[in-house]
């Protein structure tokens, strides 16, 4: 027995070993994908069909057998076309991953600070006066197609401009701000839905969007409500409301600080959990 194992082992090469690593990670991660959406009752499914299929063909019910075997090559591609928000969620995710990450800037202290004062400011005076505003920090995923859908500005974020954005009956009011690096790149854009249904129903299209948008990328989203004044941010398609103005600033002066690289998945990967903790405190959005 011993010298059955030992021939075993002897026979496993690194590159064996290398591969049994790499296809398990895969596997690991295609789970906790399929766990995330929409998948998981789909991928079971799956399986019941896959299951049937095999036992009518080993029973030999030839024409149970057939439908199934034709349902299954029509399900392949209803699932490409049904699942196609998760499949490009899935291949962004491979694009955001550290093996091909590119390159990105990092904000000095000075201008880190600068800018979050700019945005707390704007923030602080939306609340108080109840102005609606969604405003999306991209980050690795691009928004390009976003932007299309509303004005490219490419101008220096500013507490003025902000204000003027969102100023009730401003041109450019209705819709979503897209930040990218240090400039407000565009206004007036159009985001999607989230498909959560599990959301409060007082929780209407602007909030819906801005959770919608952080669930197709890694972007981040900050809200004020028009009708309370509440600020929420959204990260991972998970909704954080009642946040004080203290709060959103050192998320931002976080988010700005580490705008790069490993760095930043960190400062956003603590963020969401603060944000899990902080959603179960309030039940807020569920
Ligand atoms: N898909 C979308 N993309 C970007 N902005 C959107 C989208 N849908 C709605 N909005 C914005 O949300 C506004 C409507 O907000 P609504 O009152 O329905 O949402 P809400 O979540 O209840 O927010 P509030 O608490 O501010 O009222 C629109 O005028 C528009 O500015």
């Amino acid at each position: 027995m011993q010298n059955y194992i030992s021939s075993i082992v002897s026979g496993i090469s690194i590159t064996d070993a290398i591969d049994v690593c790499i296809v398990a990670f895969i596997i690991y991660k295609v789970l906790g994908f399929i766990r995330e959406s929409r998948a998981e009752q789909l991928v079971k499914g799956l399986l019941v069909l896959v299951l049937a299929t095999l036992a009518s063909d080993q029973f030999h019910l030839y024409t149970l057998n057939w439908i199934l075997k034709g349902t299954m090559t029509l399900g392949v591609l209803a699932l490409v076309i049904v699942f196609q928000p998760e499949l490009r969620r899935g291949l962004e995710y491979v694009g955001r991953s550290k093996l091909v990450k590119a390159p990105f800037g990092q904000f000095d202290k000075e201008k880190a600070k600068n800018i979050t004062a700019q945005f707390i400011r704007a923030v602080d005076d939306f609340s108080a006066n109840k102005v609606g505003a969604l405003i999306i920090l991209e980050r690795e995923t691009s928004l390009t197609d976003i932007a299309e859908t509303g004005t490219i500005l490419n101008a220096e974020i500013s507490t003025e401009l902000l204000g003027n954005i969102f100023y009730e009956g401003a041109p450019l009011h209705d819709g979503a701000v897209i930040v990218r690096g240090d400039k407000i790149y565009a206004a007036g854009c159009v985001l999607p839905l989230t498909q959560n249904k599990n959301l409060s129903k007082e929780l209407g299209t602007r909030h819906r969007a801005g959770i919608g948008i952080t669930e197709n990328s890694d972007a981040i989203t900050l809200i004020v409500s028009e009708e309370t004044g509440i600020i929420s941010i959204a990260v991972d398609g998970k909704l954080s409301r009642f946040l004080d103005i203290k709060t959103v600033e050192k998320t931002l002066l976080n988010l700005f600080l580490n705008a790069t690289g490993d760095e930043k998945n960190v400062a956003v990967k603590s963020l969401a959990a603060i944000f899990n903790m902080l959603g179960r405190k309030n039940d807020a959005a569920k």
